[in-house]
């Protein structure tokens, strides 16, 4: 199948790659010229595992091209996929412009019939907005088109986006256009094992919604457990346990449910305040939601308060070695990451930094410049030489098994506030290190 993608970042070029490798005819826009001309001689402009691999090969075969023309791409594919970013501002309206410039520029181009389908999440009635500025730019220029759109939106992770991409939990489908239906039907094909369990039809308003009903049931669950590991931290409990005996049944299940230094990342959050305030403009508050922002924002700020706790509030003057940048492992995206809310507390509270992140330190570098009270390291060894403690932001492999009698030769005071909960205090306690986790009882704030 010919297949046209606007979007070439994390979702689009991830979801261009799988499609090509499945035999279909990519071709895959983006406004950033430089991005285009990057991926053109195959240069990645971000990190995601196996996915520069995936795009050399798209290339090598010609079934993945990419292109800043906009005709050219309105005029390639049968499918048309809508998949640029949808910013949310501080108080969840989201900003639609870059998915309207898309649907604008299919009406001004489009030669022939087309289903196209909006992969952005956006919300409830974006694809009717979708469709009505199509008709206004077909009708002004008297071209009668049979077009279609669908509402399809995604559900990949970062960091593991190839494997959600081959390999879906589910595919929603919100169209009542059997020719769209059957068109995006056979598209999948190649990814779906099972269809009556991994495919699923509805309207396009159910499955706008369903995106943000999903999310938002991901960022409650983190929440409710950052609240437990608070409960458990007073009750002298360890949460790792409390997430165990609860994951075990079958009702609950064991995925995310880890405590931690809170969630981050470019859709969690942006998601929750988007889906938030649509609520509350149509007057059916969600209350649960602004429980769950209120919990995320306070945990951004808890590896901060354990570190003033274990400094008896004298933080100035300190270094921080601060493993992990990134907001969750495998990617190099820096979008709302944790970590940043932990460096601007440390830095108000006049403290340095030593920080290492596999992937992301360009973007974080970008993202924060230069200044005097950051080291940017090379290695996670470096960034413990003569630090005052350790701080573990994103569980990278890599800092997965440390040596701890290393650590504890490296640090000035060697204690580890371990903000993913990856480590076990006995060991880390018996290599002469101080520990500090989230939720775990025994290395609580108040024994
Ligand atoms: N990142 C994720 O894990 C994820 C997962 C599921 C859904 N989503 C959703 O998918 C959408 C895309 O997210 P992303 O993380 O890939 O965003 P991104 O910022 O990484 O990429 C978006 C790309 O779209 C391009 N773009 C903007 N306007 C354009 C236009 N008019 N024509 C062509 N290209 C244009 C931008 O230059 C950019 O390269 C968002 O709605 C997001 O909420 C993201
Ligand atoms: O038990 C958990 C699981 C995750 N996190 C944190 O939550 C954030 C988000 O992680 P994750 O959801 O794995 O990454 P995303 O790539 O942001 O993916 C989410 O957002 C995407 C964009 O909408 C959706 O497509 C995905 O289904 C949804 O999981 C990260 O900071 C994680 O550290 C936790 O704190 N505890």
């Amino acid at each position: 199948m010919k297949v046209s993608i606007f979007g070439a970042g994390y979702v689009g070029l991830s979801f261009a790659a799988c499609l090509a490798e499945a035999g279909h005819e990519v071709l895959c826009a983006d406004a950033d010229l430089a991005r285009i001309e990057g991926l053109q001689r195959g240069l990645m402009p971000l990190h995601e595992p196996d996915l520069e691999a995936l795009v050399a090969a798209g290339l090598a075969a010609g079934t993945l091209q990419f292109t800043a023309d906009e005709r050219t791409a309105c005029l390639h594919g049968d499918v048309l996929f809508i998949v640029v970013n949808t910013p949310a501002d501080a108080e969840g309206r989201v900003d639609l412009r870059h998915v309207m410039a898309v649907a604008a520029g299919i009406g001004r181009h489009r030669d022939r019939e087309a289903v196209v389908v909006c992969k952005s999440t956006a919300p409830v009635g974006t694809a009717d907005q979708v469709e009505a500025v199509l008709s206004g730019e077909l009708s002004q220029r008297g071209a009668q088109l049979r077009i279609a759109v669908a509402a399809n939106p995604e559900f990949l992770r970062e960091g593991s986006a190839v494997r959600d991409c081959r390999r879906p939990d589910r595919v929603v489908i919100g169209s009542e256009n059997p020719w769209a239906v059957d068109l995006l039907t056979r598209l999948y094909e190649p990814f779906i094992e099972d269809p009556t369990r991994q495919l699923l039809v509805m309207d396009r308003r159910s499955a706008e919604l369903t995106k943000y009903a999903a999310n938002a049931m991901l960022a409650t669950r983190i929440s409710f457990m950052n609240e437990m590991a608070r409960l458990a931290e007073h009750a002298g409990a360890d949460i790792e346990m409390v997430r165990r005996g609860i994951g075990a049944d079958r009702r609950i299940g064991p995925d995310f449910l880890q405590a931690g230094a809170g969630y981050g990342g470019s859709c969690l959050a942006k998601d929750v305040r988007a889906l938030r305030y649509a609520a509350d403009r149509d007057g059916h508050a969600l209350r649960i939601l602004s429980a769950v922002e209120a919990t995320n924002h306070e945990q951004k700020s808890r590896l901060f308060d354990l570190m003033t706790h274990h400094f008896e509030g004298r933080i100035a003057g300190k270094t921080i070695a601060v493993w992990g940048l990134a907001f969750k492992p495998d990617t190099d995206d820096m979008r709302d990451a944790p970590s940043l809310v932990l460096l601007e507390r440390l830095w108000a509270a006049g403290a340095r930094v030593q920080v290492y992140d596999p992937a992301a330190m360009p973007n974080a570098r970008g993202l924060i410049g230069e200044r005097d009270d950051v080291r940017w390291c090379d290695t996670a060894q470096e960034a413990l030489q003569g630090a005052d403690v350790l701080a573990l932001v994103t569980e990278w492999a890599e800092f997965r098994r440390p040596d701890f009698a290393g650590i504890a030769k490296a640090l000035r005071t060697p204690a580890i506030f371990d903000g993913r909960n990856v480590y076990d205090a006995a060991e880390v306690e018996s290599a002469g290190i101080a520990y500090y986790g989230i939720g775990r009882g025994r290395s609580s704030l108040l024994h």
